[in-house]
């Protein structure tokens, strides 16, 4: 962590929606943490305490990262858009020398390869997190642990029914985790017919991932392991954005120690 002198001046990318108000919050409560620009596609112009209810905090909503990149000299991005707005933030970023930590879900594969290679091209860390709740993070990495010897495996991911992506970003890094861990494999029956297309859910590596979206849901999974005579279910529950905090905290502090895109929260947890 850096001294009382030297705060970590942050943008954030998406202030007003459902993650960004509490990063707002947390960064507000720290004192080793400072916000200088705050990014959304409406209220440009106010304060963003104020639309938050927070009060007025002095830092005025901008309709482009450009503009508050300009503004504030950062020297990290918080992203907590969407998967169309992401990828061009993160890049602005990287060009203007700030560090990015993504929250925001949908990058591709080749995306965040591409993006590794910027941050690795301006000598700059950034951090991409599917998940920042630490409990999720054990889950995904518990998952990873059992796939080895009980490789038959389904997920289960439940989400609130305004995300936009699906499966969520967690759900395809716990897919990642456990597809390095067992052999490919084709589950259930050779002959299987889905009679409703999609019943089955989304195929990846020869196992599958159902996405349940639903008002009341936070966000929700759970990995289903089967074996003969035998299930494990490895669950975590998000009640609140709360929960996200710590690992937003913990990414924004590690992110200025390091270099190259980091994919991942375990990546810096010691697990
Ligand atoms: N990694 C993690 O632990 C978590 C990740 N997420 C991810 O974070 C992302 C945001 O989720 P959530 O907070 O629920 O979403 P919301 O819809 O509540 O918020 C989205 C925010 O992004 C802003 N925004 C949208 N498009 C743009 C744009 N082009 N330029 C600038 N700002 C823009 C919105 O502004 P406006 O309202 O004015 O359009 C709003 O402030 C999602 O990808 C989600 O999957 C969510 C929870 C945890
Ligand atoms: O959109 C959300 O809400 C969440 N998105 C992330 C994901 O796609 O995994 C993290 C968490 O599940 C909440």
């Amino acid at each position: 962590m850096r001294g009382k002198m030297n705060p970590i001046h942050i943008v954030v990318a998406g202030a007003t929606g459902r993650m960004g108000r509490e990063t707002v919050k947390m960064i507000t409560r720290e004192k080793h943490l400072k916000l200088t620009g705050a990014v959304a596609r409406s209220r440009k112009g106010e304060d963003v305490g104020t639309v938050i209810g927070l009060g007025e905090l002095g830092v005025t909503l901008t309709d482009s990262l450009e503009s508050a990149l300009e503004a504030g000299q950062p020297h990290v991005l918080i992203d907590l858009t969407t998967p169309e707005t992401v990828k061009r933030h993160m890049e602005l970023a990287i060009d203007a020398g700030v560090r990015p930590v993504v929250g925001t879900t949908g990058l591709t594969e080749e995306e965040i390869k591409d993006l590794d290679r910027k941050c690795r091209e301006r000598d700059l860390g950034g951090i991409i997190a599917p998940n920042f709740a630490v409990g999720a993070v054990l889950m995904m990495a518990f998952a990873s642990k059992a796939a080895k010897y009980l490789p038959d495996v389904e997920i289960i991911e439940m989400h609130h029914d305004q995300k936009l992506d699906a499966p969520s970003g967690t759900a395809m890094k716990t897919a990642e985790l456990i597809s390095r861990e067992r052999e490919e494999k084709k589950q259930g029956h050779p002959e299987e017919k889905e009679i409703l297309d999609g019943a089955r859910g989304g195929y990846r590596q020869g196992f599958r991932i159902h996405s349940v979206r639903l008002p009341g849901l936070v966000a929700h999974q759970e990995v289903l392991f089967g074996g003969p005579g035998q299930l494990l279910t490895l669950r975590h529950d998000s009640m609140n954005r709360e929960s996200f905090m710590p690992g937003v905290k913990l990414a924004v502090e590690e992110v200025m120690n390091r270099t190259g895109l980091i994919y991942g929260l375990e990546n810096l947890m010691e697990l």
